[in-house]
């Protein structure tokens, strides 16, 4: 894919660029464009409003078809296999409407969407992604901009294959030096939210780069893209780099690299800041807020009824294994419940080939196919009155994997490890 020439000679964030391509034209941050999609991802919760909206706009329409598609990707994964007869019909409805619209990418519980969309090759840098999911922002680990819609204007999208936006501004995070051992891009994430809080990039475009940003795998860049939504951002873009390419070779056949989607010096920016990660701590985000964030050595010795291992944020082969490496041959403490789900199918079957899912059912964890599975109260592993939960995912709202009386911690799979093996919130530098 090329980019737009003649960008007026005005230095562009890759935000803007972004819009000028999607809107033919090009734009700064402020304005308002229609926009054309190139990839709408939507799911089981939020897919069955979407398609009773398409259905009202094309009421009066002969053709009730869909604008494109192969652009339109439909994933089960927040209430999989089915747990309520609600969850069947919704599932049912999602088939139906793929079938009759030749909606070829969907079905088969590949995993959670996020994960799925990516490792599947649909995420391309340069492209305007939108899902009826908040963690859409997620893409933006690949140099995309992708960000979360509601089910009325994915309505839209799936009728014209368009939709207004106003081009964000960008509020860059730089960040350099090399994060110390047991400390990970969640715990840089997590401290970035911390510092700037829930609403520190309210409907802007966080731009996460410099030599640390530039140094992490795709992975670990999806950790920090997936959360920028808990810092109010649009999306969480990471500008592509030979890193990207390479990921993208391994799944798209022809994928060339194009060095147009980066930031052009002299960009505007709303704000930048500047971070040095050398003794960044693991960090952990408290109840009830994602902002909430301490330093682990603060919150350490707080017992623990359940810890969660999963979710988009932090389900992937490199942070299950950072867990089982961690927890070595020992067991998962006395009273906790280590529940492993891993975000996608292909993310299980690596870890089964190399011997971790073993691990950790002998240590004691139960380990669940792979789907969002507690990370919003969803379909299992609820807590309950009184229980303290530790997750590797992204929100720790208050009731949001289960009671309202129940409290959730967020932290790195290493921190997460540690804890696993005494059932309280633990250092991982300590074990
Ligand atoms: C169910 C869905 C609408 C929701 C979201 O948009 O984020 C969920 O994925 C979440 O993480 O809370
Ligand atoms: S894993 Fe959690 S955060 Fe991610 S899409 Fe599912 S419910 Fe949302």
């Amino acid at each position: 894919m090329t980019g737009m020439s003649g960008n007026e000679n005005r230095p562009m964030t890759v935000s803007e660029k972004i819009f000028s391509k999607a809107s033919g034209s090009p734009v700064k941050a402020g304005d308002f464009v229609l926009a054309n999609i190139d990839l709408a991802m939507t799911h089981d919760i939020t897919g069955p409003l979407a398609i009773k909206g398409f259905y009202e706009i094309m009421k009066d329409r002969e053709e009730k078809k869909v604008w494109d598609p192969t652009k339109i990707v439909i994933v089960f994964d927040h209430q999989v296999p089915a747990d309520s007869i609600n969850a069947t019909a919704n599932h049912i409805m999602l088939r139906e409407f793929a079938e009759e619209q030749s909606i070829l990418n969907y079905d088969v519980y590949e995993g959670v969407c996020h994960q799925v969309l990516p490792e599947k090759g649909h995420v391309l840098p340069g492209n305007l992604i939108v899902g009826s999911d908040s963690h859409t922002c997620a893409y933006g680990a690949l140099g995309a901009f992708s960000t979360g819609i509601g089910s009325t204007d994915m309505a839209a999208v799936f009728a014209t294959g368009k939709l207004w936006f106003k081009v964000p501004e960008t509020f860059r995070f730089e960040v350099e030096g090399k994060l110390p051992k047991h400390v990970y891009s969640k715990d840089l994430i997590l401290h970035l939210i911390g510092d700037v809080g829930v609403e520190g990039a309210r409907y802007m475009a966080a731009e996460f780069g410099g030599s640390t940003i530039h140094s992490l795998s795709i992975p670990e860049r999806m950790t920090m893209s997936n959360m920028a939504i808990e810092m109010g951002g649009k999306t969480g873009i990471i500008e592509a780099d030979e890193i990207t390419a390479n990921y993208l070779k391994e799944r798209i056949m022809y994928y060339e690299f194009d060095p147009y989607w980066k930031s052009d010096e002299d960009a505007t920016y709303v704000g930048i800041k500047h971070y040095d990660v050398s003794d960044l701590e693991p960090q952990v985000a408290c109840p009830h807020h994602v902002d909430n964030v301490k330093p682990v050595t603060e919150v350490e010795g707080t017992k623990l009824d359940q810890i969660f291992m999963g979710s988009c944020t932090n389900g992937r082969f490199e942070d299950i294994k950072i867990m089982a490496d961690i927890m070595g041959d020992e067991p998962v403490a006395k009273g906790v419940r280590l529940l492993v789900v891993p975000a996608s199918r292909t993310e299980y079957l690596k870890l089964l080939k190399a011997g971790y899912i073993e691990k950790l059912m002998n240590a004691g964890a139960i380990v669940e196919s792979p789907c969002c599975g507690p990370c919003m109260g969803g379909s299992f592993g609820l807590l309950g009155a009184g229980e303290v939960g530790l997750a590797t995912s992204n929100r720790n709202f208050k009731g949001r994997e289960g009671s309202p009386e129940s409290f959730v911690y967020l932290s790195s799979p290493a921190t997460a490890g540690a804890s696993a093996l005494t059932g309280e919130i633990t250092d991982p530098r300590k074990v």
